[in-house]
């Protein structure tokens, strides 16, 4: 179901919190997305090791093919943003991919996981596909920074719950779950958030639409993500 653009004049929290209306009204996949029985079971300290290996080898080529993805919205943001503080964030995000590598490398030794040895999984090949697809240059900013958004806020809330009080994630991860459920990550995805906000407000109806799909998108390519980690695909 495609939201009507009735709704985008409908109440909202905050100013023009489109994008929490949309996790609101698609709350089920979003949910299975944030609170996959792959993260319930960091957070409940039942995860099988051999899954988290398999994760961090499929992430690690996901954090590759995300590399040009960024720099694609770099280039879309540097033609079309009206804010050129967008630039400045985007940039950052960039940035630090380049640690975020690095930290899979230092990780996978400590695994035992050979990581030039990785075959992409299909539930990766086909989210890196689509990644792909938004790559191109007919494809506007408004829905790039839309998925750009919806993927590292999928993580930020995941990676999260695995803190909170009450978790029994094992010592040996949490470093893994500080990586992307930090405060300072969370206020990144907040920013992501408002940009995204900011461009579905002065959006066609029909980009509004597409914006709405890429979201829905990219829970389901997260959800099939969590899944292969699990190996249950
Ligand atoms: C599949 C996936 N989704 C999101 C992220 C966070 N950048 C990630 N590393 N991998």
């Amino acid at each position: 179901m495609i939201i009507c653009r009735k709704a985008k004049g409908a109440k909202m929290e905050g100013k023009s919190d489109i994008t929490a209306m949309w996790i609101k009204k698609h709350r089920l996949l979003y949910t299975g997305a944030t609170r996959h029985p792959f993260i319930l079971n960091i957070r409940d300290g039942s995860i099988d090791i051999s899954s988290f290996k398999r994760w961090l080898a499929q992430d690690y080529l996901f954090v590759r093919a995300f590399v040009p993805f960024i720099a694609s919205i770099l280039l879309k943001a540097w033609k079309e943003s009206d804010d050129s503080s967008d630039i400045d964030l985007i940039l950052g995000g960039m940035a630090a991919l380049n640690d975020e590598i690095a930290w899979f490398k230092k990780e996978a030794l400590k695994w035992g996981v050979a990581l030039n040895s990785v075959v992409p999984h299909k539930a990766n090949v086909d989210y890196c596909r689509f990644l792909e697809s938004l790559m191109s240059p007919d494809v506007e900013y408004t829905l790039a920074i839309t998925a750009f958004w919806a993927i590292e806020t999928v993580y930020q809330e995941s990676f999260a719950h695995c803190l909170e009080d009450g978790s029994k994630t094992p010592e040996e991860l949490k470093e893994t779950c500080q990586r992307w459920g930090n405060e300072g990550f969370g206020q990144y995805c907040r920013s992501l958030q408002n940009i995204t906000n900011r461009r579905l407000e002065k959006a066609s109806d029909d980009m509004f639409s597409k914006a709405e799909v890429v979201l829905i998108r990219v829970l389901e390519h997260e959800v099939e993500f969590w899944n292969m980690s699990r190996g249950t695909i």
